[in-house]
């Protein structure tokens, strides 16, 4: 089975716009507690026990806590017995894992319950606007994507937003927050790439004074900060296996263990997780949990490429342009002539990289539209300062850039091409310094 087909909830494009398609599991009690009660539930997993962290809680002695998973896999169930103690039947056959045909019958201790699949189709007009946030762009690409983005804003589930560097996941993560109802509580941004794997831990659940050599004062933690808001967690597939677990812990029960904590804190926070690797693919090679797999991927959105919307990039262009607008001595906008010849030219940093070569020809006054595009990592870090006329966050986001790098050129150089090296001289991960190298262009000969 391809993990692609597992989503339960999936968009589909049509020729008015966008229909967004969805498979509930239907599980009708027929013995036990419940019996002559239906409950519907959405998709992808669905946890059945008598623990009231489950998605479904069957009330049953005989039943264990977690006693089974079920899972939306194309049109069929998927039944997994989680270490039942009194085992699952599917059909009068006892089972670790099977496919239950159209209204098996499963039994679980001395509980049975029938399963049924529904499936579900919403129209999704395609939104008239040129903007979703901070989100820019008017192509069909980016109205399906806004149209996703508003309805699962309002959804509150977990979503996994997919997409190569460059495209914007941040901004969509950071919109779908400012138009949720949470808006007005906290937005925290985690970087599972940016840390060395040992401080993950901590630094996503906290720890206790002393729980660990250097850990003189308490920490909160991430989800702790995020509390009653969204925690971004980008780059969620260099998350270590090891620390999986946790987070599906955090999802499924909403509790959270600081490190050295004696209790559990109760946490309400919506996760947005991000990725530009192909996780479904990572779950076939073991590099992640199947099942934090199914958890994250309940509202999956995927940002498209610029080369697949360039009849965006002159109102992307003109959006970059703005920025310089109020200076005492504005540039000259680009020619249209130039906008169009970028339109054929190769983007492989997509959105980020397109800004960052407008900021360079406007600051240059040189439009230079004949160098390949990754040419802009040719230039050299810039002094720090301070420009006023520039709006704060983008000076700040501007900065931070030129700084993070003007720091990896410098630490390549030192350590001669050694990505390992680079990562332990700067205490931040190596995905880390290949994505800050990805983004751009450094090559292990410190360009
Ligand atoms: N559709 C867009 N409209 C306006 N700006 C955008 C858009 N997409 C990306 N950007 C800009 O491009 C830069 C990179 O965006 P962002 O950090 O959200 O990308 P990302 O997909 O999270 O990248 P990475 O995977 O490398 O972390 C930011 O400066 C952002 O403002």
């Amino acid at each position: 089975m391809k993990r692609e087909g597992a989503k339960s909830t999936w968009p589909v494009e049509t020729d008015t716009g966008l229909s967004l398609r969805s498979r509930k599991i239907s599980v009708e009690c027929i013995r036990g507690p419940l019996a002559g009660k239906v409950f519907e539930r959405p998709g992808p997993e669905v946890r059945v026990g008598s623990g009231t962290d489950c998605d479904l809680v069957i009330p049953d002695r005989t039943v264990s806590h977690v006693h089974l998973s079920l899972r939306i896999e194309g049109d069929a169930i998927r039944v997994l017995d989680t270490k039942s103690r009194n085992g699952t039947y599917v059909d009068d056959v006892r089972i670790k894992d099977a496919y239950a045909r159209p209204n098996a019958t499963i039994v679980l201790g001395a509980s049975a319950i029938r399963l049924r699949m529904l499936k579900d189709e919403i129209e999704l007009p395609l939104p008239d606007r040129d903007h979703f946030a901070g989100l820019i762009g008017k192509s069909i690409a980016m109205r399906r994507v806004y149209a996703l983005l508003e309805r699962f804003a309002d959804a509150d589930g977990t979503v996994l937003l997919e997409g190569e560097t460059g495209t914007g996941k941040e901004v969509a993560a950071a919109a779908i927050h400012a138009k949720s109802k949470r808006k007005d509580r906290p937005f925290v941004v985690f970087d599972c790439s940016a840390v060395p794997a040992n401080l993950i831990e901590s630094e996503l659940f906290g720890h206790v004074a002393g729980a660990f050599t250097g850990a003189v004062s308490a920490r909160k933690g991430r989800f702790r900060e995020a509390e009653n808001g969204t925690l971004f967690l980008d780059e969620i597939g260099e998350l270590p296996l090891e620390l999986q677990p946790k987070l599906l812990r955090a999802l499924e029960a909403r509790v959270i263990r600081p490190l050295g904590a004696e209790k559990d804190w109760q946490v309400d926070v919506r996760i947005i997780a991000a990725t530009n690797r192909d996780l479904a693919i990572e779950v076939d090679k073991d590099r992640f949990r199947e099942d934090l797999y199914y958890r994250l991927a309940v509202l999956p959105v995927r940002l498209p490429p610029l080369r697949e919307r360039v009849e965006d990039i002159p109102l992307l262009v003109r959006h970059f342009e703005k920025e310089w607008r109020d200076r005492p001595n504005p540039p000259a906008p680009l020619p249209d002539a130039i906008l169009e010849k970028m339109k054929s030219m190769p983007w492989p940093g997509n959105v980020r990289e397109l800004r960052n070569r407008v900021e360079l020809m406007l600051s240059l006054g040189l439009p230079d539209t004949t160098r390949p595009a990754q040419s802009t990592s040719e230039t050299s870090p810039a002094r720090v300062e301070v420009d006023i006329q520039v709006p704060y966050h983008v000076g700040r986001e501007r900065l931070v850039e030129q700084y993070t790098k003007g720091y990896f050129l410098e630490a390549l150089r030192r350590t001669d091409g050694n990505v390992s090296r680079a990562a332990q001289l700067a205490d931040v991960g190596r995905a880390f310094v290949q994505k800050v190298m990805k983004q751009h262009g450094l090559t292990r000969t410190g360009q």
